[in-house]
């Protein structure tokens, strides 16, 4: 049985639950529930807090797991981001109260707060800097003006915390985090038989969601001679499905469009005279 580690609590769980219902996997029901078997895919979800799914998954105890791109660098654990799952977007940045630190260079020798040491420990090496790091954890924002610290290294997702707190982001961010699914990382051999059961069939069916949520189908009727010029703003993931229409000298067209970009290919393809412009959702789909 594929064994796979999520968020039991926290901005990343209830997305990555949602996420594992969207791609056909039972979720807990209860949220005090820490474990939930679905036997019908063979999948049994272990529910854990973020900071420690990179431990159980890096250690092979788990298979899979999802956790944020800061979380798992934060945990040092050698494990491979498969897939960025696209929620939970956040950047990891440094901050201080407005007119004390104007840039990055100036973190050498000052005091930094952060309930992610690992990720700051790891970007202070790198760049050759000594500064002492104060372990919190949480409520990082008001460790400046209780006088524990110079500086701050925290999660931004609003900037609002920051702008309460009186703090400004300094330099550029530390890192980009999103949530992703990762896995252990592969042996010297890198052999895929080392890969667990099922776990293909689980990044399949993620991607699927993942495309689901990101494209529309786009379908409409267009003069044959624009034909052309209409596929060029549908050109679909492969190529659109162009069929005959019973009126002479027109033909339907159908492709896959990023959802972000539909009312203006619409526009565009309105404005070229194809009509009946439709989009429709994608539930789900394997490419
Ligand atoms: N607004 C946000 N606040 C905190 N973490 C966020 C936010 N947006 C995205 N994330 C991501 O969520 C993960 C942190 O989740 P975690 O559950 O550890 O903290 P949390 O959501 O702040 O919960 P809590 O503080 O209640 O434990 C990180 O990968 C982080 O980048
Ligand atoms: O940029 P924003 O949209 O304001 O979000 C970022 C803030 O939210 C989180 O705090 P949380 O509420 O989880 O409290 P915590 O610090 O105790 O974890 C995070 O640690 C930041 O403080
Ligand atoms: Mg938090």
């Amino acid at each position: 049985m594929l064994r796979i580690a999520i968020p039991n609590k926290g901005t990343l769980s209830a997305p990555a639950s949602q996420m594992l219902r969207d791609a056909g996997y039972r979720q807990r029901t209860d949220p005090k529930d820490l474990l939930c078997r679905d036997e019908a895919n063979n999948v049994e979800f272990f529910y854990l807090r973020p900071k420690d799914i990179a431990t159980y998954v890096g250690s092979g105890d788990l298979d899979l797991g999802i956790t944020g791109r800061d979380l798992l660098v934060d945990s040092g654990v050698p494990a491979s981001e498969l897939l960025d799952l696209n929620f939970g977007r956040a950047t990891f940045r440094w901050a201080a109260p407005a007119g004390t630190l104007q840039s990055a260079d100036e973190i050498n020798g000052r005091r930094i707060a952060t309930a992610y040491p690992g990720v700051v420990g790891r970007y202070l090496t790198d760049n050759e800097i000594k500064a002492d790091v104060v372990r919190l954890d949480g409520a990082v924002e008001n460790a400046v003006r209780l006088g524990v610290a110079d500086l701050i290294a925290d999660v931004v997702e609003t900037g609002a915390t920051l702008r309460q707190a009186g703090l400004v982001t300094i330099g550029d961010p530390i890192m980009q985090s999103s949530a992703i699914l990762i896995s252990r990382e592969a042996g010297p051999s890198g052999r895929e038989e080392e890969t667990p059961a099922g776990a293909a069939q689980l990044l399949r069916r993620l991607q699927g969601v993942l495309v689901a949520r990101n494209f529309v189908m786009l379908a409409y009727d267009v003069r044959a001679d624009l034909l052309e010029q209409a596929t060029g703003l549908t050109p679909g993931i492969e190529s659109p499905t162009v069929s005959p229409l019973h009126r002479e000298g027109w033909v339907a067209v159908q492709a896959m469009v990023q959802r972000g970009d539909a009312h203006r290919i619409m526009d565009e393809l309105y404005d070229l005279g194809a009509r009946a412009i439709l989009v429709t959702a994608i539930a789900n789909c394997r490419l």
